[in-house]
């Protein structure tokens, strides 16, 4: 096992803290549970050789008392019914441990579990927003789902099965030994060929596994995006190259499946032939010992019972070891998530006053890539006033929106962003985000009532205070319109809002947070330009002390803001009122006299 393999181990196992106790008394209900299964044959050996027959006790003292007090051999003789209860005892001792053992180690699994999905998920919200960007939602959803379910199923199952077998064959040998060397040696010959075989074989299919993992993966795919993009589907009269495509799949996965089959066919024939090999072995060379009393008929039946008794879980050891390889690429998975390094917090981050100016100076920034998205930056906002920015796409303007709340931080080298003269890397995160009010064109609305999306960021809010909100984002009316109003439910379920209306109602979700500063990045751009206007206004007259900063293509959008900054390919091209700008043979010019062309057109 690499070093790797062992940290990751390690880390699963400090999540059993708390649980290591129901793991000690699984394993204990487990030992009780073989020794248990171990001395019925013994009964039975005890009552065939030495009370029907009369072949002398091999019994320690505190047994033999037990006997002289039933009545001895003739005693027990004449009430065989004291063997059979005493077997039945055991049976009962036997389920209790079986029944203690199956509680413990599922306390133990649920509880485990249950912390690596809570420490997964807690982690998962303190990772940086890049590392979101970076990496696939699928694939976290398997490793927070999937990949844990893997553990579950090792730590329940595989783990505890592991131990039984071990118990198992180490008590076998042990009891084998005293009564017949020759016997317990060909037994042990077989132990690692059963485990080999199986080990290897199970190796093998499990890759073939994996392969048909995939290809249930592929044909999941192929209906999600099916039933995501219905409408692409529809509005193109794709339905027959869908059909065919999902067709394709599916005949694949089945396929792979029906090879499988096979292959556990021959897996689970030739594992049956070769442990039958090995009772058979014990059987024939037993009877040969029998018939030249070398050994009793009652030891002969305890070696058989045994060899039976430890020929499955034999193949089973086999089959586990062959998945152990799965468990340890999920452990490696799940701990290269919890490995990620979460936003980290310096203790003297401050919490200024953000009604003040905000200041970008000299920020260059680019994000993966060798090329600058972000080129020598530098502008102020006024404090309480209206701060546009206009530019083509790719320019850079949502980019200088993530380094203002920090969603990306800018390195030390390369410029500043200040906000009443405190550098925001020394703001703390959660107070600048919780300041800095945002509303992003595609804004994302939870499978909840529109009350309960418009109050996630202010619980304490009353329905006037909703309405109120609602009311400024003129999106009231509409939701009034819906026969359940504000308690209408969203999303997936529910009904589904236009393009405009949730703009609209994202707009009323950061008004109520009633933050100093107001980011609305291109959130106007599903809505017409009346309601674009009227919004603006009722924003204006409400909000007149906060800053609001507004992102858009459109010129109409920003013309009445304070300043203006044209953004072009990440350089600031141009800055100034509306007026102002108009003079000037730029940018902004061109887009403006293309826009009112094009509204005159329309
Ligand atoms: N998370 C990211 N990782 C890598 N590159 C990114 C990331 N986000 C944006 N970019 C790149 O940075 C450049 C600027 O993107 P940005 O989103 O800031 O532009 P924008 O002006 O807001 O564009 P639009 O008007 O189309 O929304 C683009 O070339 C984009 O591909």
């Amino acid at each position: 096992m690499d070093a790797k393999n062992k940290l990751n181990l390690k880390t699963i196992y400090s999540y059993t803290r708390g649980y290591r106790k129901f793991i000690a008394l699984s394993a204990a209900a487990t030992v009780v549970r073989v020794l248990a299964g171990f001395t019925t044959p013994q009964v039975i050996s005890f009552t065939v050789d030495s009370i029907i027959d009369d072949v002398p006790y091999k019994l320690i003292s505190p047994l033999m008392k037990l006997i002289s007090m039933a009545g001895g051999r003739e005693g027990l003789r004449q009430n065989l019914w004291l063997c059979a209860a005493f077997v039945i005892a055991i049976a009962i001792i036997a389920s209790l441990s079986d029944f203690v053992g199956r509680i413990s180690i599922a306390k133990a699994t649920e509880g485990t579990v249950k912390t690596i999905r809570n420490k997964l998920f807690e982690h998962i919200q303190k990772l940086p927003y890049s590392w979101h960007i970076k990496n696939q939602t699928g694939d976290i959803i398997q490793r927070s789902t999937s990949d844990v379910e893997v553990l579950r199923n090792f730590i329940s199952t595989q783990l505890s099965e592991m131990f039984r077998t071990i118990m198992l064959v180490a008590i076998s040998l042990a009891l084998m030994f005293p009564m017949n060397l020759k016997l317990t040696l060909m037994v042990l010959v077989f132990v690692p060929v059963v485990i080999l075989y199986s080990s290897i074989f199970y190796g093998i299919l499990s890759k073939k596994f994996l392969v048909a993992d995939e290809a249930e993966g592929a044909l999941f795919t192929a209906t999600q995006e099916n039933l995501t993009g219905v409408r692409v589907v529809r509005a193109f009269g794709r339905e027959k190259y869908e059909i065919e495509k999902f067709s394709e799949r599916n005949l694949k996965f089945s396929d792979l499946w029906v090879k499988l089959g096979y292959q556990l066919g021959y897996y689970w024939g030739i594992g049956d032939l070769v442990t039958g090999l090995m009772v058979m072995t014990i059987v024939v060379a037993g009877t040969y010992q029998a018939v030249n009393n070398v050994i009793t008929l009652g030891e002969f039946l305890v070696f058989v019972s045994y060899t039976s008794m430890i020929a499955w879980p034999l193949r089973s050891f086999g089959r586990i070891l062959g998945e152990l390889s799965k468990t340890k690429v999920s452990a490696q998975r799940i701990c290269e998530i919890l490995s990620e390094p979460e936003e980290s917090e310096t203790p003297e981050a401050v919490e200024p006053d953000m009604n003040k100016d905000i200041e970008y100076k000299n920020v260059t920034f680019k994000y993966d890539g060798s090329v600058p998205v972000l080129d020598d930056v530098s502008f102020k906002i006024k404090a309480g006033t209206t701060f546009a920015v206009l530019g083509g796409t790719g320019s850079g303007k949502t980019t200088l929106m993530h380094l203002l709340n920090r969603l990306y931080d800018l390195p030390e080298d390369s410029g500043s962003i200040t906000i009443g003269g405190v550098d925001i890397r020394k703001i703390k995160r959660e107070y600048l985000r919780k300041n800095i009010g945002m509303v992003l064109q595609e804004p994302f609305l939870f499978s909840r009532s529109i009350k309960d999306n418009i109050t996630i960021v202010n619980e304490n809010a009353t329905i006037d205070d909703v309405k109120e909100a609602t009311s400024i984002a003129h999106v009231d009316e509409a939701i009034e319109e819906f026969s359940k109003g504000y308690d209408t439910i969203v999303g997936e379920r529910g009904v589904t809002l236009s393009g405009g209306q949730k703009q609209r109602v994202s707009i009323a979700r950061m008004l109520l947070q009633k933050t100093p500063i107001m980011v609305f990045d291109d959130s106007l751009s599903a809505v017409d330009a009346e309601t674009d206007a009227k919004i603006r206004e009722a924003l204006k007259k409400d909000k007149k002390d906060s800053t609001i900063i507004l992102i858009s293509h459109r010129i109409t959008t920003l013309m009445q803001a304070d300043i203006i900054l044209v953004l072009d390919k990440g350089r600031v091209a141009d800055m100034g009122t509306h007026d102002e700008l108009i003079e000037r043979d730029g940018i902004y010019k061109e887009v403006f006299n293309v826009q009112m062309n094009l509204s005159d057109v329309d």
